[in-house]
């Protein structure tokens, strides 16, 4: 399977890429939901504290730079991307060369001994096709190894390819079930135990509880599962980016994180977000918002103009993507961009897809691809434009 960007314009031989300064800040995401415990009324990922966040992320390759927080969602800006930690969703975001399936184990086991959770209910792992595969470590040198990694753990996972996978395209393993939990294999012999431990441990604690107050949690918990809480994400994958409008996000022409997020408009992208912004030096940009009803927004800007990206992702509710993709697209001005939208029935964004497909064209950008896929809970709709002529 083509796994690097297009190259044919590009005059770079081998040798001379070799010495060339690169980052790929096409990032890793993987964002997982655990199921409602009915054992553990507190159940809670944000009990995990600090320092085993540290650690944890040290298994990744990256390490926590920046952190706000508030009611529903603790925010942390990462050496390379971001991690979002709410009640019971985990999502971690990284670029560069770091390893996120590396802590999966680890994760498993804080959410089951700090936290109280001991299954999962749903999974995404996505990604975009790197720059410079060959550049990555295992287990993400490539795609086949990213689903043979995450199918040692689950007897439901699918793996799809969305795009024109010799171009720009990109990947997705999720697992098939709407909600109900996904059982981790039992050839992972000690984690299996684990899980399965701490799940009879939760059992026998709620035998001890009053009938009544399981009666009732047990009904709250089958009314809530029948009508899933409303779910979206928009992402937009941005290359090929202005050099004028990334040279914002250098040292050169900001010296504050704070002066790049104003100069550039992204405070302007969705009012109402608490920003937590940083500039890396002699370039770089990763920012974080968070409003109080728990949606997050998360951008990142690698700037270098030979290998320039920029990531948008939100989870805000929107029946008018269109609007918010004009704004981002607006900002950084790129050659090509990926949308992906992922939306529930119970979404204001759950059709999105007929709204993208009327997208044919945006400004100056001209849609090549559209594909749209319906999972076990969510909705996806995948489009790549490109400005155009091109
Ligand atoms: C971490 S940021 C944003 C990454 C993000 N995934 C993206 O590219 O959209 C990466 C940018 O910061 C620069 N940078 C400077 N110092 C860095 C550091 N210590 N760690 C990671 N990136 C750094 C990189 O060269 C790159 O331009």
């Amino acid at each position: 399977m083509a796994e690097s960007e297009d190259l044919s314009n590009s005059s770079s031989n081998s040798s001379s890429r070799e010495d060339m300064h690169f980052f790929e800040g096409v990032e890793k995401l993987l964002e997982i939901w655990f199921e409602p415990s009915t054992a553990c009324k507190n159940a809670d990922l944000r009990k995990i504290p600090r320092p085993m966040w540290d650690a944890l992320l040290k298994t990744v390759r990256c390490e926590i730079i920046s952190f706000t927080r508030n009611d529903q969602i603790d925010a942390y800006v990462l050496s390379e991307s971001s991690m979002f930690v709410s009640k019971r969703r985990w999502i971690l975001k990284t670029c560069g060369t770091t390893t996120p399936l590396q802590c999966f184990e680890p994760l498993l086991r804080l959410a089951a001994e700090i936290a109280g959770y001991t299954e999962i209910e749903d999974l995404f792992y996505s990604r975009k096709n790197y720059k410079r595969p060959e550049l990555q470590v295992s287990p993400h040198r490539g795609f086949d190894e990213e689903v043979a990694f995450l199918d040692s753990f689950f007897d439901d996972g699918r793996a799809y390819s969305l795009g024109a996978i010799n171009r720009d395209c990109w990947h997705l393993y999720t697992l098939s079930r709407g909600g109900g939990g996904s059982k981790i294999l039992k050839r992972n012999n000690h984690l299996h135990q684990l899980m399965e431990q701490h799940h009879s441990q939760q059992q026998q604690l709620q035998q001890q509880q009053e009938d009544d107050d399981v009666q009732q949690l047990d009904a709250q918990l089958i009314e809530a599962s029948m009508q899933p809480d409303p779910d979206q994400t928009i992402e937009i994958l941005m290359t090929d980016l202005d050099p004028s409008v990334m040279a914002i996000f250098t040292k050169d022409v900001c010296t504050t994180a704070k002066e790049a997020t104003q100069k550039s408009g992204i405070h302007r992208l969705l009012p109402g977000m608490v920003i937590d912004d940083y500039l890396f030096d002699p370039c770089g940009y990763s920012m974080n918002g968070i409003s109080k009803n728990g949606c997050y927004m998360t951008i990142h800007i690698t700037p270098e103009r030979e290998f320039s990206y920029v990531s948008f992702e939100s989870n805000v509710a929107s029946s008018d993507y269109g609007e918010l993709i004009k704004r981002v697209t607006r900002t950084f001005q790129p050659g090509k961009f990926i949308v992906t939208v992922f939306a529930n029935k119970t979404s204001i964004a759950a059709n999105a897809n007929r709204e993208i497909e009327h997208l044919g064209t945006i400004d100056q950008w001209k849609r090549r691809d559209i594909q749209y896929s319906r999972f076990a809970s969510y909705d996806l709709t995948y489009a790549q434009y490109c400005k155009y002529p091109s």
